[in-house]
C-alpha cells in the first residue's frame, strides 16, 4: 500500500471510529513492516493532520460552497490530508499533494468527487489569498486557527499566560516530540542502556532533568525496540520522572500510589527503592491495573502490590498507614498536547472544569493515608492553576496538618529555586509540562 494510501487508512480509523492517533499508528505499523522512510511520512502526515484538526476544516470551508459535513467522510479526509501537504509540509511539491489526492479520490469516489478533490486542492495551491486567518474574527480565533488550537482552549491559555506566552505555548504544542525513555536500573545502568541504544541506530543523549532518563531524537519504530520488551527501559517523559525523585523513598518504606495506572510512577518508585519494601498501586480501572502487573512483570518488579479502588477511599480504607503517599491525579493534561496529537480537539472545556472537585477529593483522601511525619505528593500533567496551585492551597488551608515541603532537595540543580510548588511548562522548559508539591503531615 502506497504511503498516503495508508494514512487515509489511519486517518479514517481516527475519525470515523474514534480510535486514539497513537494507537491507530502503531497498530497500523505493527500489522505492516514498513521502511524507516516510509514510517516517517506516515507519521508525519497522519499526527499533522490531526494537529491542525479545525484550521484545515476552516480552510475548506473557505474554498467550497457546500457544508463541510456534507462531503462524504472519505473524501473530507483526503481533502484534509491535501490541504495539510499543501500547507504544511515543505518538502511536498504542490503538484505531488494535488496529484496524490487526486489518485486517492479515483480509488474511492466517483468522477464527480474526483473533479471536486482536484478543483479544490488545485484552487489552493494556486490563490491561498482565502487562507487569512486575520478574516476569522478576533485576536483569539486568529491564534487558535494560526496555531491549530481550539478556540476555547487559546482563551483559557490567554487568560492564563497573556497573548505572547501562548504563542508559544500552542507553537510548541506543534513541535514533534522526542522519544523519553526511563532506564530501568534494576535491569541495566543507564551507561550500558546507552551503548545498547547507539549499536541499535537509535540517536540519544542524557536528560537534563533525570539522571534515569535518556531521550531519543531519531530511532526506529517502538515496536522494534525488543529492549522494551525486554524490560530494560520504558517509554514516560523526563519531567514525570521527577515525581519518584521527589517522593525520594527508602527501601523499608510503605508507599501509595493512588491514581498509578499504566504505572510509569510506581514502577519508578518500586525500582528506586531497589525493589523491596512495598508499592501499593491503586487504580480505579480494572482493566488499567492490568498495565501495571504486564510493565512490573516485564521490568522485573516484585515489590508492587495492586489495589482497585476509588482514590476518593483510600484514605479510609489506609488510616495513617503510609510513609509516602503519591496522588498523580486526573488531569486535564495540557501540559502534554504536543505528545498527544489528537487530545486538544477531544477535551472540553466542560470536562476540564469539573476536574478540581475531583482532584481535591483524592488529594484530601490520599492525605487521611499518610502516617504522621509522612510525606504526601501531589503531581499533574497540566499546567493551569486550578488544577495545580489552587488545589494544593484550598488543602493546606483546611489541612493545618499537613505544610508544604521544600523541593530544592530533591530537584537537579537546572530546576532548583523556583519555589516550593514546581511548575514546568513546555514552552519555557522544552519537556512536558508538570505539576509537583510535596507535603508533610506533622502529626
Ligand atoms: C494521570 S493518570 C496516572 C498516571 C500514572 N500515575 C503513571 O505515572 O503511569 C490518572 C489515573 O487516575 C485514574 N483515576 C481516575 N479517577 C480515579 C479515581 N477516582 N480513583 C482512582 N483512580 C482514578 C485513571 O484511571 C488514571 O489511570
Amino acid at each position: 500500500m502506497n504511503d498516503r494510501k495508508a494514512a487515509l487508512k489511519i486517518l479514517l480509523d481516527i475519525y470515523e471510529n474514534k480510535a486514539y492517533a497513537n494507537i491507530a499508528l502503531n497498530r497500523y505499523f505493527t500489522n505492516n513492516q514498513l521502511e524507516d522512510i516510509d514510517r516517517r511520512f506516515i507519521t508525519q502526515l497522519v499526527y499533522g493532520t490531526v494537529k491542525a484538526g479545525d484550521t484545515l476544516l476552516w480552510i475548506l470551508r473557505q474554498y467550497i460552497k457546500m457544508p463541510v459535513s456534507k462531503v462524504h467522510p472519505v473524501i473530507r479526509t483526503i481533502l484534509r490530508m491535501g490541504i495539510y501537504q499543501l500547507l504544511y509540509m515543505d518538502k511536498v511539491p504542490a503538484s505531488a499533494a494535488c496529484n496524490e489526492s487526486v489518485k486517492l479520490a479515483k480509488k474511492y469516489g466517483h468522477v464527480g468527487t474526483v473533479k471536486f478533490v482536484n478543483a479544490v486542492l488545485r484552487s489552493i495551491a494556486r490563490d491561498r489569498s482565502k487562507c487569512d486567518f486575520t478574516k476569522a474574527g478576533g485576536q483569539t480565533a486568529y491564534i487558535a486557527l494560526q496555531y491549530c488550537h481550539p478556540e476555547w482552549l487559546v482563551k483559557l491559555f490567554m487568560d492564563e499566560f497573556g497573548r505572547e506566552q501562548t504563542i508559544a505555548l500552542c507553537q510548541f504544542n506543534n513541535t514533534e516530540a522526542p522519544l523519553s525513555l526511563r532506564c530501568n536500573t534494576l535491569k541495566n545502568t543507564v551507561e550500558q542502556l546507552q551503548e545498547h541504544l547507539l549499536k541499535k541506530g537509535v540517536e540519544c543523549e542524557r536528560s537534563r532533568f533525570c539522571e534515569e532518563a535518556v531521550v531519543c531524537t531519531r530511532h526506529p519504530s517502538l515496536t522494534a525496540m525488543e529492549f522494551l520488551r525486554e524490560g530494560r527501559a520504558l517509554v514516560q517523559d523526563e519531567s514525570s520522572m521527577l515525581v519518584a525523585h521527589v517522593i525520594n523513598p527508602a527501601p523499608t518504606d510503605l508507599v501509595i500510589d493512588v491514581c498509578s495506572a499504566p504505572g510509569g510512577k510506581t514502577t519508578h518508585i518500586a525500582a528506586l527503592m531497589g525493589n523491596k519494601g512495598k508499592v501499593i498501586a491503586n487504580d480505579i480501572h480494572a482493566h488499567k491495573i492490568k498495565l501495571i502487573e504486564e510493565n512490573a512483570a516485564r521490568l522485573g518488579i516484585t515489590n508492587i502490590e495492586v489495589n482497585i479502588e476509588d482514590a476518593r477511599n483510600i484514605g479510609k480504607s489506609y488510616k495513617n498507614m503510609a510513609d509516602k503517599v503519591l496522588a498523580d491525579v486526573p488531569c486535564s493534561g495540557l501540559g502534554v498536547l504536543r505528545r498527544k496529537v489528537d487530545a486538544r480537539w477531544n477535551k472540553t472545556k466542560a470536562e476540564i472544569e469539573k476536574l478540581p472537585q475531583l482532584q481535591y477529593e483524592i488529594l484530601e483522601s490520599a492525605a487521611e493515608a499518610v502516617k504522621p511525619g509522612g510525606i504526601l505528593v501531589y503531581s499533574t500533567c497540566t499546567i493551569i492553576k486550578r488544577e495545580n496551585s489552587e488545589v494544593v492551597n484550598k488543602f493546606l488551608a483546611a489541612h493545618e496538618e499537613f505544610k508544604l515541603e521544600p523541593l530544592d532537595d530533591f530537584l537537579p540543580s537546572g530546576l532548583q529555586g523556583r519555589g516550593s510548588m514546581l511548575q514546568l511548562l513546555p514552552h519555557v522548559d522544552n519537556v512536558d509540562g508538570f505539576f509537583i508539591a510535596r507535603m508533610q503531615k506533622m502529626k
